[in-house]
């Protein structure tokens, strides 16, 4: 059997063909689980044996070079978490709360898909994409930019005009069911680590160390909220800032709707119910948002969530074993 020294060798050739292949031609040589499997045995193998390790072993490359931790980000802006509602009549009642207070006979919402993954802060000034953090406790997440610039579809430089110097979209970063049935499915034949669930798996690809190993995991991005904006205006309405999310180049889900009253939002969150089987993506309920901002202002929050929105959430499907 080969040395250790011949092992590692055999296992840099390999991973770093791979890597070649993946960031040059865009090449999957080899699938993601094995790719991991192969990095992590060069890890052990290194650990164990010190002298093996040379300044060009994919486990010491700069950048790809697995990081300690990640750096710590403050939202200026908190990441609200959402209140939830688990009967169409907590849903009237928060309608009623809102109709009240605001004196309006007819209140309009969006009403959007509630997501399961990882909710994102993408921050960009000049229209550049300049830093990427995760919720953490709502005040302070980590600085996952090298990983969110891995994901196709989030942009790294806004399309069209017109956006604020500084603008900060709020989003949930996920894994579409089918990649993550594929990764599943390769990481049984290669003695990968099975995932549970596509929303693990999205917050196990982001919180990777090494950006190269985020990377080989597709994870896919929905924007649905602002954080920080300076330096310019955004429309009076959620559904109008999504419409202006979507003309800036990011993805917004089909499925966002604006809707009108507790009967709007209920026809909405049955409609999303039956749909839910055969969406591309796991959700754990809806969302419902007045749709206006100073409205939204007016409203405030309690505590950490907001008056002026809620999730509903459908009951807790037994989870089919993958
Ligand atoms: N998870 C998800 O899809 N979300 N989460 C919000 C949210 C969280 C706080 C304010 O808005 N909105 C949507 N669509």
């Amino acid at each position: 059997s080969p040395s250790p020294a011949q092992r590692a060798e055999i296992l840099r050739r390999q991973i770093d063909e791979a890597g070649k292949a993946y960031y040059d031609r865009d090449e999957q040589l080899i699938p993601d689980a094995e790719y991991d499997r192969l990095v992590r045995e060069l890890e052990a193998l290194e650990q164990a044996h010190p002298e093996l390790v040379n300044a060009d072993s994919p486990t010491q490359r700069v950048g790809g070079k697995a990081a300690s931790r990640f750096a710590e980000v403050r939202h200026a802006v908190p990441m609200l978490s959402l209140g939830n509602a688990f009967s169409d009549e907590e849903v009237q009642d928060f309608v009623r709360r809102i109709s009240e207070r605001l004196r309006r006979d007819t209140v309009r919402f969006s009403a959007e898909p509630k997501l399961d993954g990882l909710a994102i802060s993408l921050r960009y000034e000049d229209g550049r994409f300049v830093q990427g953090a995760t919720r953490g406790d709502g005040t302070t997440g980590e600085d996952v930019s090298a990983n969110l610039r891995q994901i196709k579809v989030i942009p790294h430089t806004l399309q069209g005009s017109g956006w604020p110097q500084v603008l900060e979209v709020r989003g949930e970063v996920y894994m579409a069911r089918a990649d993550f049935e594929a990764y599943n499915a390769d990481a049984r034949l290669h003695e990968g680590k099975v995932l549970a669930n596509p929303r693990n798996a999205a917050a196990g690809s982001l919180r990777q160390l090494d950006p190269k190993m985020s990377a080989r995991r597709k994870l896919s991005f929905y924007a649905y909220g602002i954080g920080e904006v300076r330096g310019g205006e955004l429309p009076p309405t959620h559904s109008a800032t999504l419409a202006q999310l979507k003309e800036w180049g990011f993805p917004v889900s089909e499925l966002c709707q604006v809707v009108e009253g507790g009967e709007g939002l209920l026809a909405y969150y049955r409609d999303i119910a039956e749909r839910r089987d055969g969406l591309a993506f796991d959700i754990d309920g809806v969302v419902y948002k007045l749709d206006d901002r100073a409205g939204q202002e007016q409203m405030g929050f309690v505590s950490r969530a907001p008056r002026w929105a809620i999730a509903h959430k459908f009951p807790a499907q037994e989870q089919t074993t993958t």
